[in-house]
Order: C-alpha cells, then sequence, then structure tokens
C-alpha cells in the first residue's frame, strides 16, 4: 500500500476569549449535541443559549490561559503519532479536522483531498462512542462524501470507538499509578472516575452505547491496574435542565466525604487531551467541593496527551486497521447496534412511546418559549426576527 493518511477527530475549543461565544454557537447549532423537534429552532436557539453562556464559560477559560490547550495538544499528539508510525516503517500523513473550532474538519478535507493519498484512516479521538461525539463527527462526514465526488473514489476505513485497546488502557494504568504512588497508602485511594455526561434520553431513547462502553472501559482500567483500590464512576459537566447520566460528580464526591474518604485520585476518562473540563472543571471547582466534603487529599490523573504509551496505541490502532476490511461511515452506526442519529425516531400514529415523547418534548418548547419571553420581554418568533 502507498500512502497513508490518518484524519484525527476531535471537538476543538476556542484559542482565545473573543472565540468563546462563536465556538459555542457552533456546538449548539449541531442537532447531535440539542435535539430539538423542529429543525428551524436549532439556529435561534443556538445562539440564544450562546450568547447566555458566553460571560460564565469566558470566565472559565481565562482561568485556564484565556483559550483551550486542545488545538496544541492534538497537533502534538498528530506529530507524535506520525513519528511513532515513520519509525514502524509506515509513512503517514497526519490531518487534525475539529467539530466545532479551527482547524475544522471541512479544513481537514479540503487539504487531503489535494495530497496524493492512498489510503484514509478516519480515527476520533474519543475512546468510547457517543452520538454526541463521534457520531456528530461521522455525519458530517458522510454529508461531506455526498457532496464530494473525489472523497468517493478514495479508499478510507473508520475506527469507531477504541476503548478496549490494550495500550490505551496501559497508558491509563500508568497514569493513575504515578497519583497513587504520590500517597503514603496507596492501596487505601478512592480511585475517582470522571466522565463527561451526556442526557439520559441519549443512552435511553436514542439508543448511544456511550454509557455501556464508559462502563466496560472503566472495568477494564482496573483490570490493568491490578491495584486493590475502591473505585467509582460518575459524569460532569451538565448542561440544561434535562437530567443527565447519573450520579453526577459534584454528588458523588459529597457522599464519598461523608463516608469520610479522605484520599482521592479523579481520573478523566473519555477525553485524551487536557481541556476546560479537567483544567478548570475538576482541577477547581471540584476540587473545591470534595475539599467541603473533607476529601483533603484530592489529586488528578493526567489525560493522556502525548504519552509514549498512549502515542504507541494509536500509532497500533492506524495499522491494525490497515489489516482488517474497510469500515465505512453509513456501517458504523448499524455496528453500534440501533442508534438513533437525529432526527431520532419514525413518526407513527396513535398512543405511542414516540407520540409521548414528542407531547413532552413540545410542551417544553412551549415552556422555553414563555421563559424566554418573561427574560427578553419579546417572544421567540419577535427574537429570530420572524416577526
Ligand atoms: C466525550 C466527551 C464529550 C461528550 C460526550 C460531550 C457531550 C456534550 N457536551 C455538551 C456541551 C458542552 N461541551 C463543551 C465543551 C467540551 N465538551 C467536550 C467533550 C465532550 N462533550 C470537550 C473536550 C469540551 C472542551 C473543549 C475545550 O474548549 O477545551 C462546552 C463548552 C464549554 C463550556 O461552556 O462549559 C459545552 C457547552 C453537551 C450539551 C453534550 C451532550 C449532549
Ligand atoms: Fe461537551
Amino acid at each position: 500500500m502507498g500512502r497513508v493518511g490518518v484524519l484525527l477527530l476531535n471537538l476543538g475549543g476556542p484559542d482565545k476569549l473573543e472565540d468563546v461565544g462563536p465556538f459555542l454557537y457552533n456546538l449548539f447549532s449541531d442537532p447531535e449535541i440539542i435535539r430539538l423537534p423542529f429543525r428551524w429552532m436549532q439556529k435561534p436557539l443556538a445562539w440564544l443559549i450562546a450568547t447566555r453562556r458566553t460571560k460564565t464559560s469566558q470566565a472559565n477559560y481565562k482561568y485556564i490561559g484565556g483559550g483551550s490547550p486542545l488545538r496544541r495538544i492534538t497537533e502534538e499528539q498528530g506529530e507524535a503519532l506520525k513519528a511513532q508510525l515513520g519509525d514502524l516503517g509506515k509513512e503517514a500523513n497526519i490531518y487534525v479536522g475539529m467539530r466545532y473550532w479551527h482547524p475544522y474538519t471541512e479544513e481537514a478535507i479540503a487539504q487531503l483531498t489535494q495530497d496524493n493519498i492512498d489510503k484514509l484512516v478516519i480515527l476520533p479521538l474519543y475512546p468510547q462512542f457517543s452520538i454526541s461525539t463521534s457520531g456528530s463527527s461521522f455525519r458530517l462526514l458522510e454529508q461531506l462524501w455526498q457532496q464530494n465526488p473525489k472523497l468517493q473514489r478514495l479508499e478510507y476505513t473508520v475506527i469507531p470507538s477504541w476503548y478496549k485497546q490494550p495500550g490505551y488502557l496501559q497508558a491509563m494504568a500508568e497514569l493513575i499509578k504515578e497519583q497513587l504512588n504520590q500517597f503514603p497508602h496507596p492501596d487505601g485511594v478512592h480511585i475517582f472516575f470522571s466522565a463527561h455526561g451526556v442526557p439520559k434520553s441519549y443512552v435511553e431513547e436514542a439508543g448511544d452505547p456511550y454509557q455501556q462502553e464508559i462502563e466496560e472501559c472503566t472495568q477494564l482500567i482496573m483490570q490493568t491496574l491490578n491495584r486493590p483500590n475502591p473505585h467509582v464512576l460518575a459524569y460532569q459537566s451538565r448542561v440544561g435542565p434535562v437530567e443527565w447520566l447519573q450520579p453526577y460528580t459534584e454528588d458523588a464526591l459529597k457522599e464519598l466525604g461523608a463516608q469520610g474518604v479522605k484520599d482521592l485520585v479523579v481520573v478523566p476518562i473519555s477525553f485524551v487531551s487536557e481541556h476546560i473540563e479537567t483544567l478548570q472543571e475538576i482541577d477547581i471547582e471540584y476540587r473545591e467541593i470534595a475539599e467541603e466534603a473533607g476529601i483533603h487529599n484530592f489529586r488528578r490523573a493526567a489525560a493522556p496527551n502525548t504519552h509514549p504509551v498512549f502515542i504507541q496505541a494509536l500509532a497500533d490502532l492506524v495499522i491494525d486497521s490497515l489489516t482488517k476490511p474497510n469500515l465505512k461511515l453509513s456501517q458504523v452506526t448499524q455496528m453500534k447496534k440501533k442508534v438513533k442519529m437525529y432526527p431520532q425516531e419514525r413518526w407513527e400514529w396513535g398512543l405511542t412511546t414516540s407520540a409521548e415523547v414528542w407531547n413532552g418534548r413540545i410542551a417544553m418548547l412551549g415552556f422555553i418559549a414563555l421563559i424566554i419571553e418573561l427574560i427578553t420581554g419579546q417572544g421567540l418568533l419577535h427574537l429570530i426576527g420572524l416577526l
């Protein structure tokens, strides 16, 4: 085989404070992030939520130096992966495609279609699959493929999720050990896995395998670690009024504190780079909650970033994928069993579960419209310029 291209997919983050508003607008404009019954509502609501959230979010980014480190770290991971593949005798071009900020996925695709690549490996930098992360990027790629005959001629394969990859598990175990070994009695320390949350309906209604993959992944990391420590799993970063996967990280921390736990290592589990939710949310907000709950010895495992064992794991994933039959974007959701990307369900008349869900959503929308009118003094149609 000739030259390989590897497309690393990631979320993206604002490079500077002025980028926060437009970044949030891009994020909330994605129907895989906020699922609404009517497509036309997406952009006005995205604008409204982004506008209302920008100040708080900017304050958080200020704490971590005025922008997200995600682009820098992802590019460093790309360079390290290229070097590792080169050492293994496999020359590769690496492309970074972000979903909500620069370098956008579209920019990466424009670049790779100009280069002479014989085969492309699509590798999301999310170990576990979620509709809201890898699913959203795969859906965007499917659209780009449909629009571009040049892409249709390119041979490619997708790696849908890779939380079982032994090198990744090994890297996570090493990062946890580094922290455990700082304690005088390492075996008694609680290990606290904190995964990024998603709304509960993603799992229960739309069939997102995310929760199952997260749970299995924590078990596999504990087996790889092979230490007797007690461990818990909780979900962080909830946004909005709906119920997300539980237990929530803040509640689980308080509960451990109430049980008398003093020594804790927090392990961010759904993302492989440092970002706002490790550097600000865990290191500042959750640390404070833990301290107040009496957990005085609070440490956090670093994200894998460019840890050599992790980079080797990425290289192994790429090389393995080249020896297997190609997996198409359209096959991924089938592989992930019955994942329902947006729009979620086919309509059926009658008192079906689907009808109940939609009734609830329409009632919620009415409620949101009322709240908007109370806050802004204008109706939703005024706000979006229709009246
Ligand atoms: C596996 C990881 C992630 C999942 C699952 C996920 C789902 C998800 N996220 C939001 C809302 C926001 N996410 C934001 C930032 C953000 N999210 C992830 C990862 C996952 N999101 C990362 C790595 C980042 C940070 C990027 C960076 O700048 O470093 C934000 C913006 C930050 C903020 O204002 O708090 C929001 C908002 C939803 C609603 C969702 C599932 C539906
Ligand atoms: Fe997020």
